[in-house]
């Protein structure tokens, strides 16, 4: 079983579409596979893996990211629904900074996004419902959490559809410019 990999226009951040093997019983696929997410820079081990079930398409959560030391990779999933995933690069230094791309992510197109640290991560509920995995390369560390605002007008995030749903901490994220030149990794 092998993930088939996409690039994006932010180094670092993968579409990793997972394979699925099917029979009269119902279907088999593998959602993380350490020595294949090597090649895509997931040299760590899995220390958490978590699910977001979300209810009302337009339900937004994000854009989160944990800072250094604490800071992660994530391999985001949706086993049921669909969603518009999105990762915001806000490392020190990257030629891409304040920039952001985003994958449609659904249980029927298998995809996942990979997500590298320093990166922040949000995504939208499509469907009238969704559920997604996460694998996370570090625990939850409630003290390093940030983010940013998924309505700043710098960063120019086009979401499908009217923003519904939003947790009070993700309403008062940080702008763009609160994080200066960004984020030393
Ligand atoms: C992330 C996390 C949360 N929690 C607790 C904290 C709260 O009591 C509750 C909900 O947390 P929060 O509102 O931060 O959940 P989300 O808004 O879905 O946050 C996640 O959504 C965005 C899109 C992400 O990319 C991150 O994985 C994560 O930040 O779960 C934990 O106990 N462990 C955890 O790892």
């Amino acid at each position: 079983m092998k993930f088939d990999a996409h690039s994006t226009a932010i180094e670092g951040v993968f579409i990793l579409k997972r394979q699925e093997i099917g029979d009269q019983r119902g279907s088999f696929s593998r959602l993380f596979c350490a020595e294949q997410l090597q090649a895509y820079g997931w040299n760590e081990t899995v220390i958490q893996s978590n699910m977001s079930r979300n209810v009302g398409a337009g339900t937004l959560r994000g854009l989160h990211l944990q800072l250094p030391p604490h800071a992660e990779m994530k391999f985001v999933q949706a086993i049921a629904g669909r969603v518009w995933d999105v990762a915001v690069d806000l490392r020190k230094g990257s030629a891409t900074f304040g920039q952001h791309v985003a994958a449609e992510l659904s249980a029927e197109n298998q995809m996942g996004l990979l997500i590298p640290k320093g990166c922040a991560h949000g995504f939208q509920v499509l469907s009238d419902s969704a559920t997604l995995i996460y694998h996370h390369s570090a625990s939850y560390q409630p003290e390093a959490e940030s983010g940013v605002r998924f309505d700043d007008v710098a960063l120019n995030i086009k979401w499908p559809l009217t923003p519904q749903n939003l947790s009070p901490r993700d309403q008062e994220l940080p702008l763009l410019a609160s994080f200066g030149d960004g984020v030393t990794l």
